[in-house]
């Protein structure tokens, strides 16, 4: 059988630490690229990581490059290229330097690896991922981010540790951009089929909800150098092997909404079916009218960052 080919566009800290994760769960091979600026580091990370095959017990051939064209014919290709955030700053105020970064990577790929599905990750996401959908012109269920992923395995690691239950137990649905917008679902969210709200007071509920928001600056501070890159990696792996193993997982991505919940050519976070062809299907929630009003909000947000996105690129 032909191993998978996965390419990380990005070898920094969430580009690498994917590379760890997919390795480790032998998801296929891996090419780590980056700019030529920063030398061999690629090589470095790959030849590194692959060196721990032996001791984990995981066969991948792991590369690391400056040449796209060692990334041709990739069966998914994850954009993690860009700047990461500083304390005091929101993911917002990356746009113009990451669109640029974003829109000159999706352009290479668009050459190399006409057929892959691509998973962005670069910030601001629901932004940078419709200018990769809009440079490479593939049909939108190949393109997607990864958010939801992320920000609701922060919901159940808080919703876990306030309770004193496993995480394995504790599912949870979001919907919106990856931002200050995002509507965590606690309507949606159950512990061991158990629906959150007969185990948590309504005030317990928001405060998490509220942390969750704030998830990724929680942690911008702590680090005060670069942003979260742990469970970002392992979220973009989640997906990475849903679309590998044709898993038809449903998570919340990033996908591109038409005529779904109204929202008129944009990419936004909602439930997803994700397997071997991409966004298999978009499932379409019933919303209460505080959710709606919520959802509502954070489509507005994300549509002002693309049309100030379209504006600086025009000029
Ligand atoms: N969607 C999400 O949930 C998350 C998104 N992010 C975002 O992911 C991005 C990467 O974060 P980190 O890996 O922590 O940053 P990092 O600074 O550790 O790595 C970024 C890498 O991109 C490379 N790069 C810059 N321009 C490039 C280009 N044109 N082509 C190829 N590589 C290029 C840099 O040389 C660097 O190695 C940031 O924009 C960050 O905000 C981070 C965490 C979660
Ligand atoms: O907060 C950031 O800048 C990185 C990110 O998107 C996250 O960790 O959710």
């Amino acid at each position: 059988m032909r191993r998978a080919k996965i390419s990380i566009i990005g070898a920094g800290n969430v580009g690498a630490t994917t590379a760890h994760w997919c390795a480790a769960a032998e998801l296929g091979d891996i090419v780590l690229l980056d700019i030529p600026e920063v030398g061999d580091m690629p090589k470095g990370k790959a030849l590194d990581l692959m060196q721990a095959g032996p001791i984990m017990g995981f066969d991948a051939k792991i590369t690391g490059t400056s040449n796209y064209w060692d990334t041709a014919d990739s069966d998914v290709v994850v954009i993690t290229a860009g700047i990461p955030r500083k304390p005091g700053m929101s993911r917002d105020d990356l746009l113009a330097t990451n669109a640029k970064i974003v829109g000159s990577v999706a352009e290479q790929v668009k050459k190399t690896s006409p057929n892959a599905i691509v998973i962005v990750v670069s910030n601001p996401l629901d932004a940078m991922v419709q200018r990769t959908w809009q440079v490479t012109g593939f049909p939108p269920y190949r393109v997607m981010g990864q958010a939801g992923v992320l920000d609701t395995a922060r919901f159940r690691t808080f919703v876990a540790m306030e309770l004193g239950v496993s995480v394995e137990d504790v599912s949870a649905m979001l919907l919106g951009g990856h931002g200050d917008t995002m509507v965590p679902l606690a309507s949606c969210s159950s512990v061991s089929g158990i629906p959150l709200t007969q185990l948590l007071p309504k005030e317990r509920i928001d405060a998490i909800v509220q942390r969750t928001r704030d998830g990724g600056a929680e942690i911008v501070q702590l680090l005060q150098k670069g942003s979260a890159y742990y469970a970002p990696a392992a979220a973009t792996a989640q997906m990475i092997e849903a679309i590998i193993k044709d898993k038809k997982r449903l998570l919340p991505c990033a996908a591109y909404c038409d005529r779904e919940y109204g929202v008129g050519g944009y990419y936004i976070g909602v439930p997803v079916i994700l397997g071997k062809d991409g966004v298999e299907k978009i499932i379409e929630l019933q919303l209460t009218p505080e959710e709606k009003a919520a959802f509502e909000k954070s489509v507005q947000a994300v549509k002002n960052l693309v049309e100030t996105m379209n504006r600086l690129l025009r000029g």
